[in-house]
């Protein structure tokens, strides 16, 4: 989807850098707009984009080595400013002819750098600066029509530039935070070099979204499928800001929602947002077919069949149907230019994605080119409530995959119940925002507890809170004691059936997030 607002754009080139997402997160905090695509590029669609300026990101590799990536050379006769970083900046330095090597001193981590020039790039610039750098090879030569602008103790060329081409380098990453004034040093890049205007908000966002959400759709209809989390939530209201009610939501209540959240979601889209919604209980369907059912993997494959018969069914109902809305997201989206190969199958998520194939439908996917954050901004900018632009991620296949086990309507009563007391405790602490996900898990196992004088053999319940930036990695939480020894008497004295409250404190990897 190309909006017309986003005709000033910065293009970034990724070499497969640990943290070229960050360098478009730094280029979009400053109300520019860019785009990250592979290195390899063809030189005709970077010509269709009209880049305002490129930016060759870091990579593991050396540009010395048989394999190195290379871009179109073409990118450099352009008439474009360029900004390489790392290994972007080795590049450069390669394709135009200078010289790069393995340097014998690496640079990882903090180093101040010596600025020998404070014009475009570093204006606004002391006589030194803080860097984060990690390289080992080097600058040995700089392309003709180059020099340096700052160096440090083992890199004569920290940065340089050629200001007649407008091409810069810089060793070190001004994009993570460990630069301390990196955002600034793009912004120069941005505004002085390359002359962009500070344009891209997210109520520019919406005007052009809409228009293209109804120019693209016409008369035609639209359904979104609902789960109340973050990303479907903030499409459905884009969505109905354009169509109104050419938009008609499906929410599944599938019996595997938490406490009270199929009324909160039906509540706020019909009679705060005035949204078509179709609401489908579900919950008998789902539960049935899932008796007996303890394999995580069976659960999975069950609960993402029976969404996708449901959604065909209740689509049919609708008559004709022109798209189906989907919350896809920017990250979803980037061609990574790492070669994985074939990877495990640790868990089938479930993502209502799997249904265009089967159900012949045009998509709808108007946040695809925004990160979590600004989907959040964008929440907030179409008078969303904070309780669901900041809810904490819910999976689809729901309390199923925390129900350990057999998933029962009675061990689900206790589940429900007991997640509610940790929601809770963890808002009246003020973490919830803080944290990524914290929830609550019943294990299939019973132990011996006292109760009032008087034995129980009841059920154990575990705790996870944990904190993570895209859900691929994480760390548990360290809940200060009070808060975890209020959720666990709370629980323990509330809900009946559970003596025991145990807390996790396994990172992923080596475990994952949810249990199952
Ligand atoms: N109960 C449900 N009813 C209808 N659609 C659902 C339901 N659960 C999940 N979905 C669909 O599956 C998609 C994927 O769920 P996912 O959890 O990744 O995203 P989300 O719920 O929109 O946002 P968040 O990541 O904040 O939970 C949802 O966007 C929604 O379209
Ligand atoms: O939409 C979803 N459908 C699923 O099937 C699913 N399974 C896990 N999750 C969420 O994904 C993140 C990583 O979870 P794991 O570490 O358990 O794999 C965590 O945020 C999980 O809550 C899901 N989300
Ligand atoms: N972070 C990077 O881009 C590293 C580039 C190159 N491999 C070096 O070590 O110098
Ligand atoms: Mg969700």
């Amino acid at each position: 989807m190309s909006h017309d607002i986003h005709s000033e754009k910065i293009l970034i080139l990724d070499f497969g850098s640990q943290v070229t997402q960050l360098i478009a997160r730094r280029v979009r905090e400053q109300s520019v707009y860019c785009e990250i695509h592979p290195y390899n590029i063809s030189l005709a669609r970077i010509k269709e984009y009209a880049p305002k300026g490129i930016i060759l990101s870091g990579g593991p590799s050396s540009v010395y080595d048989k394999d190195a990536p290379h871009s179109d050379a073409g990118v450099f006769d352009l008439g474009i400013p360029v900004l390489g970083i790392c290994y972007g900046m080795q590049l450069m330095t390669h394709q135009l002819g200078g010289r790069v090597e393995r340097s014998h001193k690496r640079e990882y981590g903090r180093a101040m750098m010596d600025l020998d020039d404070t014009g475009d790039l570093f204006s606004g610039f002391a006589a030194k600066a803080e860097v984060w750098m990690s390289h080992g090879d080097r600058i040995e030569e700089m392309p003709k029509g180059f020099h340096a602008i700052a160096h440090t103790e083992h890199c004569p060329a920290a940065a340089m530039k050629d200001e007649k081409r407008r091409f810069y380098g810089v060793q070190f990453h001004p994009e993570v935070v460990h630069t301390p004034r990196g955002e600034e040093m793009l912004g120069n890049f941005l505004f002085t070099v390359c002359g962009c205007q500070p344009t891209w908000t997210m109520a520019s966002f919406i005007e052009s979204a809409v228009a293209e959400i109804r120019a693209k759709v016409g008369s035609g209809k639209v359904i979104c499928a609902l789960s109340g989390g973050v990303d479907s939530s903030v499409v459905a209201v884009l969505i109905h800001r354009a169509l109104g009610d050419q938009l008609q939501c499906i929410f599944v209540n599938n019996g595997l929602l938490r406490k009270g959240e199929a009324e909160r979601v039906v509540n706020l889209f019909r009679s705060h947002f005035r949204i078509n919604l179709d609401y489908v209980d579900a919950a008998d369907r789902f539960l049935d077919r899932l008796a007996g059912v303890t394999d995580p993997e069976k659960k999975r494959k069950i609960i993402g069949n029976e969404f996708i018969f449901l959604f065909e069914e209740e689509a049919a109902k609708l008559g004709a149907v022109d798209y189906l809305a989907q919350g896809t997201l920017y990250p979803d989206v980037i061609e990574s230019v790492s070669t994985k190969g074939p990877s495990a199958v640790i868990k089938s998520h479930h993502n209502v994605g799997g249904l265009p194939e089967k159900m012949n439908l045009k998509l709808l996917e108007p946040v695809r080119e925004l990160f979590k954050d600004e989907v959040r901004l964008l929440g907030k900018e179409l008078g969303m409530p904070d309780e669901v632009i900041w809810r904490q991620p819910f999976p689809g296949p729901g309390l199923a995959i925390r129900c350990i086990g057999e998933v029962t309507r009675e061990r689900l009563d206790i589940l429900r119940e007991a997640d509610a007391i940790v929601l809770d405790e963890i808002r009246k602490a003020g973490l919830y925002r803080e944290i990524w996900q914290s929830f609550a898990v019943i294990l299939p196992v019973r132990t011996v507890g006292v109760m009032g004088d008087a034995r129980t053999y009841d059920y154990t319940v575990a705790l996870r809170a944990v904190n993570s930036t895209d859900g691929m990695t994480a760390d548990w939480v360290k809940l200060p004691y009070e808060v975890l020894g209020a959720i666990s008497s709370r629980i323990i004295n509330e809900v009946k059936g559970v003596n025991r409250v145990v807390y996790d404190i396994s990172q992923k990897p080596p475990a994952t997030i949810e249990w199952e």
